[in-house]
C-alpha cells in the first residue's frame, strides 16, 4: 500500500497525518508502529487518520493512534494539526470545524497565522469515568508507587491523565515515575502522566510522559488536564499559560461543568509518500 502523508507537529509533538478521504488507508497496529518508528519509518508520536464523519453534526472524523499502535480517544496538539491539515489539503474551506473523535465532538477555530483554538469539552472528574480506582471524587488522591506515596490528580480530557505537582520540572523523575504510573493498577486503561511546576497563578511548566509513547515535547490534553487539576486546587487563574519543552499553550477553564479551551500553534513540516 502506497500512502501519501503529511508530517506535522504541535510544539514538537509530532504526527503523521493520513487523509483517508482521498485515498484508501488500511492500518493495523503493526503498520502504525512502522510508520511511527524513527529509524525504520517516518517517525512520530501519533498517527492521525482523517475520515469522512459518521455523525451528521461533524465535518470530519479523526482517529488517533499512539506510536505503540494503540488507538486512543483524544489528542489536543493533534486536533490543532488536524484543523490546519484539512484546510491546507483543501478538504474544507471552513475556519470553524466540528470533528468527531472517540471522545465526542470537538469544535475548532482556525485563527490568524498558525494558531488554532479548540473547545476540548468538559473535563471528566468522576474517578470511575477517568478511569481511576478511588472511592469518591477528590481534587487529589494518595497514590502508592514503589513504596512511596505521591499526591496525584486524576482528570480525563476524553483520555486519562494523572497530574503531580513538582518543585522543578527540570529535575522531576519523569522517566522513573512516568512508566510506573502509566501502568499503575489503579489506572486500568493506563494513563498519561503530567509533572507540573507552578510559577504563578498565570504561568506553569509541564512535562508529560505520554501513555503509549514516552515523554513528548508537548501534550495538549496533558496541558488541559494540568490546568484543570491546578484550578480545582485554586492554584491558578481561569486562564493559564502552560510552558512545555516544545513551547507554550494557553488554557482557559472556568470550573466544573465548563468546557476547556486550548489555543496554540500547528505546523506543517513536509509532505511525503511511503510504501507500507
Ligand atoms: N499528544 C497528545 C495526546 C496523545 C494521546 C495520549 N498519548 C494518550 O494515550 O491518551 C495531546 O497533545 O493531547
Amino acid at each position: 500500500m502506497r500512502l501519501k502523508f503529511t508530517k506535522m507537529h504541535g510544539l514538537g509533538n509530532d504526527f503523521v497525518m493520513l487523509d483517508a478521504i482521498s485515498q484508501r488507508v488500511k492500518l493495523s497496529p503493526d503498520k502504525i508502529r512502522r510508520l511511527a518508528d524513527r529509524n525504520l519509518g517516518v517517525g512520530c508520536d501519533q498517527v492521525l487518520l482523517v475520515e469522512a464523519p459518521r455523525n451528521p453534526d461533524a465535518d470530519f472524523r479523526y482517529r488517533i493512534y499512539n506510536a505503540d499502535g494503540s488507538e486512543v480517544e483524544n489528542c489536543g496538539n493533534g486536533a490543532r494539526c488536524f484543523a490546519r491539515f484539512v484546510r491546507e489539503r483543501r478538504l474544507t474551506g471552513k475556519n470553524q470545524l466540528t470533528v468527531e473523535t472517540a471522545a465526542g465532538l470537538l469544535r475548532l477555530s482556525l485563527l490568524e497565522r498558525d494558531q488554532v483554538s479548540v473547545d476540548m469539552g468538559v473535563p471528566v472528574l468522576e474517578p470511575a469515568d477517568v478511569p481511576f480506582d478511588a472511592d469518591r471524587r477528590a481534587p487529589t488522591y494518595p497514590l502508592e508507587v514503589d513504596g512511596e506515596v505521591y499526591t496525584v490528580s486524576a482528570v480525563s480530557m476524553g483520555n486519562p491523565h494523572a497530574v503531580l505537582l513538582v518543585e522543578d520540572v527540570a529535575t522531576a523523575p519523569v522517566h522513573k515515575l512516568g512508566p510506573l504510573i502509566e501502568r499503575h493498577a489503579r489506572f486500568p486503561n493506563r494513563v498519561n502522566v503530567g509533572f507540573l511546576q507552578l510559577d504563578s497563578p498565570e504561568e506553569a511548566r509541564l512535562r508529560v510522559f505520554e501513555r503509549g509513547v514516552g515523554e513528548t515535547r508537548a501534550c495538549g490534553t496533558g496541558a488541559c488536564a494540568a490546568a484543570v487539576a491546578a484550578r480545582l486546587r485554586d492554584l491558578v487563574d481561569d486562564s493559564v499559560k502552560i510552558h512545555l519543552p516544545g513551547g507554550a499553550l494557553t488554557i482557559h477553564w472556568s470550573g466544573p461543568g465548563q468546557p476547556v479551551t486550548m489555543t496554540g500553534p500547528a505546523t506543517t513540516v513536509y509532505h511525503g509518500q511511503i510504501v507500507l
